[in-house]
C-alpha cells in the first residue's frame, strides 16, 4: 500500500534523515537527479545512447541525411531545490554526451545552499541564461525538456510563466498522437511536479490572465521517495502525464510513522484480499444478510443494481424492501434476490427486528419525500447500530437540516456522496473546496473528506475519478481512476448504485466500514477496467467473478 505524503511530511522525513547524519541534502539532490535521468531512459530507451540524430523540426528528409548530432536537452531551473535537481540532471546528461542548455527563473545568488552548489557545478560545464531569454521555438525542437522550475514549494500563482505552460500543454498533446522525434518536439519531464501545481492538493493557482495556463504539463513526472497527495487529486492528474516514483534512499523512522499514521493518506492499490476470501465452511448466513430499500413503482432500478452488487460481492443473502405498488415490477426482474414489502418507516422497523440482517443500503432512487422517515427508522437508536450505507436521496433529503442526519449517524455508517450531494450536506466545506485557491497548501478533496467524516462521525466516501475515503479518526485513502487505472466509462448512470451495493455486501460479510468502502471502491474500478468501453451499470457486478479470479480468490 503506497502512502501519499504532503510536502510538509516529505520535508520532515528528509530533515529527520539529514539530522540523523545518514545522508546530506546534497546527496539527496544528487540521487534525485540520478532518479530523473534513470526514469527518462526507462521511459524512452531510444534516448539512452550517447548521441542521436537530433530532433528534426520539420521531419524533412534532407535533415535526416545529416551527420548524427548529440541529443539536445533544455533544462528549466527554478529558484528552489527543484531547480537544484535540474542542475544535477543537466550535469548528468552533459556527462553522457548530450548538448544541454540551462535556463534559470530567479537569481543565482538567492538559490538555497544545495541548489547553489549544483548551480556552480553546472557553470563549470556550461552557461545559464535567464528563462526569459529562452527562445521557445528553439526549446521545442530539442529532444528533451526538463521542468525543474517548481516542485513541492509552489505556494502561489506563476503568471509570467503562463505562456510557457500553454506551449508545454500543446506539446504534450502533440506527442500523444505522434511518436517522439517524428514531430521534432521534445519529451517533457517534470521533476517532482509539473510546475505551478500545489503538492498537497493537486490544484493550481489561477490568476487574472486566464488566456494562459496556470501550471505546466508533462509526459512523465518523476517524484522521490513516495508520491505526494497532489499527484492523485485535483488538476494535477491532467498534468503529470504519468507518475514515476524513484527511491532516493530515504527511510522514514519508525517513530515518525508511528506518530503520524493518522495524517497519512493511502493510495489504494489492492483489495483487502484476505478478508475477501470466503471461508469454505460458511453457510449463507455466515456471509451476512444485506437489505436494500427500493423507491416506488418506476423507481426501483437503482436499488436493484445495488442489490445485485451486494450479492455478487459475496453477501450470503440479499433482500430488497419494496413498496407494495412496486412489488410486481421488482418480482419480474429478480431471481436470487429476495423481496419484502416495506411501505413505510413502521414496516422497515418491523423488518429490521430480524437481527440476522447485518447490513443496510438506503437511498438509491428512494424518493426525497419518503427518505427522511425511512432513514430515521433505519438509524433508530433503539435498534442495534447496524452497518448502513447512505447514498443518493438518503443524503439529499437532509439538505435543509444536515445536522438532523448527523445526529442519527453512528460509527458503522458509510456516506457515499458525489460532489452535488456532498455540497448539500456539507455546504461550508464544499465552498472551501470550490473557492479559487490563492496560496498553498490549497484546501484539497482529502482535507474536505476528512473534515466531513469528522463532522458526520462516520466514514465518508466522496465519489469521483479521484474517490477519497475518510474515517472520523483521520484515516484516509484515495482510490484513483487515473493514469493506468483510468476508466472514464465508469461515469455512467447507476454506477454509484452498484458501488453502494458493493459496500453493503462487504459490510454484511463483516468488513469494517473503512475497509468495506475502500475495497468496494477499488473493486468498482477493477470491474470497469475489466469490461472496458461500452460499460453500463448492469455490467459492473458481472465482472466481479473475473476480478476475483484474477485476485486468486
Ligand atoms: N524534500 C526532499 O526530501 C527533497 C527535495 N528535493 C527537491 O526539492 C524540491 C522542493 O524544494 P523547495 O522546498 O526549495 O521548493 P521549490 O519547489 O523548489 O520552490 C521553492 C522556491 O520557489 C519560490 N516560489 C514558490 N512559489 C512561487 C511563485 N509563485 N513565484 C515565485 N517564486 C515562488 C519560493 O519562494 P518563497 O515562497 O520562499 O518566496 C522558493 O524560493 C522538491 O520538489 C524536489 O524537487 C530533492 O532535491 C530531493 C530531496
Ligand atoms: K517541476
Amino acid at each position: 500500500m503506497t502512502e501519499l505524503l504532503t510536502a510538509a511530511q516529505m520535508r520532515a522525513i528528509e530533515q529527520a534523515a539529514i539530522d540523523s547524519g545518514e545522508v546530506t541534502g546534497l546527496e539527496l539532490m544528487e540521487r534525485a537527479g540520478q532518479g530523473v535521468v534513470e526514469a527518462i531512459f526507462e521511459e524512452w530507451p531510444e534516448l539512452a545512447g550517447a548521441s542521436g540524430r537530433g530532433a528534426s523540426p520539420s521531419g524533412s528528409p534532407e535533415y535526416l541525411d545529416k551527420e548524427e548530432v548529440p541529443f539536445r536537452a533544455v533544462v528549466l531551473c527554478g529558484p528552489g531545490n527543484n531547480g537544484g535537481d535540474g542542475f544535477v540532471v543537466a550535469r548528468l546528461l552533459h556527462e553522457r554526451g548530450w548538448a544541454v542548455e540551462v535556463f534559470l527563473y530567479g537569481e543565482a545568488e538567492k538559490l538555497p545552499p544545495d541548489a547553489r552548489v549544483n548551480y556552480e557545478r553546472w557553470t563549470d560545464l556550461g552557461e545559464v541564461n535567464d528563462v526569459s531569454v529562452c527562445a521557445m521555438n528553439k526549446g521545442w525542437s530539442c529532444d528533451l525538456l526538463i521542468d525543474a522550475l517548481f516542485g513541492t514549494g509552489t505556494t502561489r500563482a506563476l503568471p509570467d510563466l503562463g505562456e510557457l505552460f500553454w506551449n508545454m500543454e500543446d506539446m504534450v498533446d502533440c506527442f500523444q498522437v505522434e511518436p517522439l522525434h517524428e514531430i521534432g518536439r521534445p519529451a517533457i519531464v517534470a521533476i517532482d511536479f509539473p510546475s505551478g501545481v500545489c503538492a498537497d492538493s493537486g490544484r493550481d493557482f489561477p490568476h487574472r490572465d486566464e488566456h494562459w495556463r496556470f501550471s505546466a504539463s508533462a509526459h512523465i513526472t518523476v517524484c522521490f521517495h513516495q508520491p505526494k497527495l497532489g499527484h492523485f487529486i485535483g488538476d494535477a492528474v491532467e498534468k503529470c502525464g504519468k507518475v514515476v516514483n524513484k527511491d532516493i534512499g530515504l527511510r522514514p523512522s519508525h517513530e515518525w510513522r508511528k506518530s503520524n499514521w493518522r495524517q497519512i493518506c493511502k493510495l489504494l492499490q489492492a483489495a483487502h484480499q484476505d478478508w475477501l476470501r470466503k471461508l469454505t465452511d460458511q453457510n449463507k448466513f455466515g456471509n451476512g444478510h444485506s437489505v436494500v430499500l427500493t423507491g416506488e413503482r418506476g423507481h426501483t432500478g437503482a436499488a436493484r443494481l445495488a442489490a445485485r452488487g451486494a450479492l455478487r460481492v459475496g453477501a450470503g443473502l440479499v433482500t430488497l424492501c419494496v413498496p407494495e405498488d412496486a412489488c410486481q415490477e421488482v418480482a419480474s426482474q429478480v431471481t436470487s434476490i429476495m423481496m419484502k414489502t416495506v411501505d413505510d418507516a413502521a414496516d422497515l422497523s418491523a423488518a429490521l427486528e430480524d437481527k440476522r440482517i447485518n447490513a443496510l443500503c438506503i437511498g438509491p432512487a428512494l424518493g426525497l419525500d419518503r427518505a427522511k422517515p425511512l432513514v430515521a427508522a433505519a438509524l433508530d437508536a433503539g435498534q442495534q447500530a447496524r452497518p448502513t450505507v447512505l447514498d443518493a436521496d438518503a443524503l439529499s433529503a437532509f439538505a435543509d437540516e444536515p445536522n438532523a442526519l448527523f445526529a442519527m449517524l453512528h460509527e458503522k455508517c458509510v456516506l457515499t456522496p458525489h460532489g452535488g450531494e456532498f455540497a448539500r450536506l456539507f455546504p461550508d466545506i464544499s465552498e472551501k473546496l470550490n473557492a479559487v485557491p490563492t496560496k498553498g497548501p490549497a484546501y484539497s478533496k482529502v482535507d474536505a473528506t476528512r473534515e466531513a467524516a469528522k463532522r458526520a462521525g462516520c466514514v465518508v466516501l466522496f465519489k469521483g475519478a479521484d474517490t477519497v475515503i475518510a474515517a472520523p479518526d483521520g484515516r484516509c485513502s484515495i482510490n484513483s481512476a487515473h493514469y493506468e487505472r483510468s476508466a472514464p466509462w465508469l461515469a455512467t448512470a447507476g454506477s454509484g448504485d452498484v458501488l453502494a451495493g458493493f459496500i453493503t455486501g462487504l459490510l454484511a460479510r463483516g468488513f469494517d466500514p473503512m475497509g468495506a468502502a475502500e475495497t468496494a471502491a477499488w473493486l468498482h474500478v477493477e470491474c470497469a477496467l475489466k469490461f472496458g468501453p461500452g460499460l453500463i451499470a448492469e455490467d459492473i457486478p458481472e465482472q466481479l467473478p473475473a476480478v476475483f479470479r484474477d485476485l486468486g480468490l
